[in-house]
């Protein structure tokens, strides 16, 4: 097996906490499905605790998908977050071992000062996806160089479709090899790893800060995967992984490929057709040890 990275082996001596506590944030009326997958893959690629934050009028729905699975119930207007909603979570931030958000969350003012406020701080790992890259295109945040990422900044990894990142970069979604150079361009400005999402995905960034932006072509996934939700799975695997305490370039080449493994056995157990990202998210749990050495 090609893996680009691996985790350790479980010791004996391990808790929950070894592995990590993460926060979700997203989600609406209409599309609380998406976070709840996210959520359900970051517990189902070994995270120790996790909870979703999500607009309050969803939390029984999404705490209804999984058990396991801590909900946090933010202010909200119309179904999804309102402008207060950052100053509740805000004080849960450094609690954390990594936060993702976007998916399902809407692009309204609410979640303007969420993603604000997770891009102003630079202690927990952070993971941008959807709606939470939508903000940034729609703000022009990415023009000046104020979100850059120091040596001693925590990582930000951003996880866009090829829609999301012509949002973000005015490289058209067609123009994929225009897309992964403007990724790269952006990796190298901010320090930001990009997964360029796709058949295959490519993973931009570095391994370190004296390194030089390199590009990780995914051995892993298939075109199964092309159903609603997959990416909303890999925004949370990308999440767990940077909990259990690996940087965002080994965060991201391991979660783009144990996500991809994951549809591939997927679509060979269920039907490249039938599957769906329930079904993978389900496999994930299956597979997941194959991440440890
Ligand atoms: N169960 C739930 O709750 C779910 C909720 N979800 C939530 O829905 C919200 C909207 O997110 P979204 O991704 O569906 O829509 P959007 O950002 O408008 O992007 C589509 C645009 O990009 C273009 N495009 C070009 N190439 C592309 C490519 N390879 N892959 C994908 N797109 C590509 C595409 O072009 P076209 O298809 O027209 O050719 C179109 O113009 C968001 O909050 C998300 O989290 C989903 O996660 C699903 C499950
Ligand atoms: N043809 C394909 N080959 C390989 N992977 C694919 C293919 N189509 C979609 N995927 C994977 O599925 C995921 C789709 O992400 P995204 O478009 O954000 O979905 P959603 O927002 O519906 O969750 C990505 O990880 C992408 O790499
Ligand atoms: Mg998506």
């Amino acid at each position: 097996m090609s893996r680009p990275v691996t985790l350790p082996p479980r010791n004996a001596s391990d808790h929950k906490g070894t592995f990590g506590r993460v926060l979700l944030v997203g989600g609406s009326r209409g599309m609380a499905g998406s976070i709840s997958l996210s959520s359900i893959a970051a517990l189902h690629t070994g995270s120790g605790l996790v909870s979703s934050a999500v607009p309050d009028v969803v939390l029984e729905t999404v705490a209804g998908f999984h058990a396991a699975l801590m909900t946090i119930g933010l202010p909200a207007e119309d179904g999804r977050f309102s402008s207060d909603a950052w100053e509740s979570l805000c004080g849960r931030v450094s609690t954390q071992n990594a936060i993702g958000t976007g998916p399902g969350m809407t692009t309204e003012s609410g979640s303007v000062a969420i993603v604000e406020g997770l891009l102003k701080q630079r202690q927990t790992p952070v993971v941008l996806d959807a709606d939470a890259l939508n903000v940034i295109s729609s703000q022009g945040w990415l023009d000046g160089d104020e979100l850059a990422r120091g040596k001693d900044d925590a990582a930000v990894v951003f996880t866009p479709h090829p829609g999301e990142l012509s949002r973000l970069t005015g490289v058209p979604a067609s123009d994929v090899d225009g897309q992964v150079r403007a990724a790269g361009e952006l990796s190298k400005r901010l320090g930001f790893t990009i997964v360029v999402k796709g058949g295959p995905t490519r993973v931009v960034g570095r391994g370190s800060d004296d390194s030089p932006v390199q590009t990780y072509v995914n051995t892993t996934g298939n075109p199964a995967m092309a159903t609603a939700g997959c990416g909303d799975v890999l925004t949370g695997v990308i999440t767990s992984l940077l909990g259990q305490g690996l940087c965002g370039w080994d965060a991201a080449r391991l979660g783009v490929w144990i996500h991809g493994r994951a549809g591939d056995v997927a679509a060979s157990r269920i039907s490249s057709a039938g599957m769906t990202a329930v079904h993978l998210v389900e496999t994930l749990a299956l597979i997941a040890d194959e991440m440890s050495e």
